[in-house]
């Protein structure tokens, strides 16, 4: 997908050291478990997933999660449950805010945990409860999906790359113990097109962007997808859940379809905002993040299972 190759992105503000630093802690957390919860967007499963991540998980159990699920209509949900089956994969889907689909998380986790036992038991060793953390890029729910999992507030304050803090087990059930505090994924320095959804998402941390770029970007993501659905696909169902375009239109009563990402923001900032481009960029923004523009999923595995 070439979405980006017509901005001249640099969203990534964090320095080479940050990102060594917060690499350094996730490894420094992911030793001491036997369970790794790995949480994304459900809007952007693969923007939200560093390739290092199997790497360093290696050989521990990984439960993969995809928070966020209402912010994406029950068809994309089957089609992103369908892919990942495709790649090996088995991908739990939660609303951590509202606590949905979090039971299936615990008995996963659980599940491991057994297997997990099993093993010590055959090797003469007594059963202990099986060790799990909460891993993911900035802000996609993991402080949430853990104080869901525990059910009460454990996690304080937004845990951020390199602040050292003290690390606490606390218990879900006889089986099951997890770190108090999520390991944060240090993000991709290289690539641009992930770095673009995630600060349009705002899963991207820290990180200082130029919100009329993301914004347009956002746009250019809809048609492209738009179109691409589309051509790809004659399932009116299909095409039906994922036709993001109308609800701009209803919204900012402009069709988007006609124009690029920048020339949407002008039109909109000439309608509504006396030609302020920057307000029409955060509300744009604003919207999406609050799901005020329905559900529209910013990736799609296009290539399977859609013609
Ligand atoms: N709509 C929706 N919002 C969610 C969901 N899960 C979490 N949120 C919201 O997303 C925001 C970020 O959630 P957090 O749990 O703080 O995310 P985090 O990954 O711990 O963030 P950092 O600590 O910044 O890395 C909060 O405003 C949550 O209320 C969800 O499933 N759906």
């Amino acid at each position: 997908m070439a979405i980006t190759q017509h901005y001249k992105l640099n969203l990534i503000q964090w320095y080479p050291g940050h990102i060594a630093k917060a690499e350094k802690a996730l490894k420094e957390q992911l030793k001491l478990v036997d369970v790794v919860l790995e949480v994304r967007d459900a809007r952007i499963p693969l923007a939200t997933h560093h390739p290092m991540v199997n790497d360093w998980v290696g050989n521990k159990t990984k439960v993969l999660v995809m928070n966020r699920v209402d912010m994406i209509s029950p068809a994309v949900k089957q089609i992103w449950t369908d892919w990942f089956k495709q790649q090996g994969e088995r991908a739990l889907f939660t609303n951590a805010q509202q606590g949905k689909g979090v039971t299936a998380i615990s008995k996963a986790a659980q599940a491991a945990g057994t297997q997990i036992n099993q093993k010590r038991r055959q090797r003469g060793m007594l059963p202990r409860p099986v060790r799990a953390v909460v891993i993911g890029f900035p802000n996609v729910g993991k402080s949430a999906l853990i104080n869901r999992l525990v059910k009460r507030r454990v996690v304080e304050s937004a845990a951020r790359p390199g602040v050292t803090r003290q690390l606490r087990w606390v218990r879900i059930s006889k089986e099951l113990e997890l770190l108090d505090a999520p390991g944060v994924i240090p993000i991709k320095l290289e690539d641009q097109e992930a770095a673009l959804k995630l600060a349009i998402c705002d899963d991207i941390g820290e990180a200082s962007y130029d919100n009329q770029l993301v914004a347009a970007g956002f746009i250019d993501i809809v048609n492209y997808l738009m179109a691409t659905v589309i051509t790809e696909t004659t399932e009116d169902e299909i095409v039906a859940n994922i036709l993001p375009a109308q609800l701009l239109m209803s919204r900012y009563e402009i069709d988007p379809s006609g124009f690029t990402g920048d020339e949407f923001l002008h039109a909109l900032a000439k309608n509504r905002y006396q030609g302020d481009a920057e307000r029409a960029a955060r509300k744009i923004l604003t919207d999406f993040r609050r799901g005020s523009l329905g559900q529209i999923p910013l990736e799609l595995p296009l290539d399977l299972g859609l013609s």
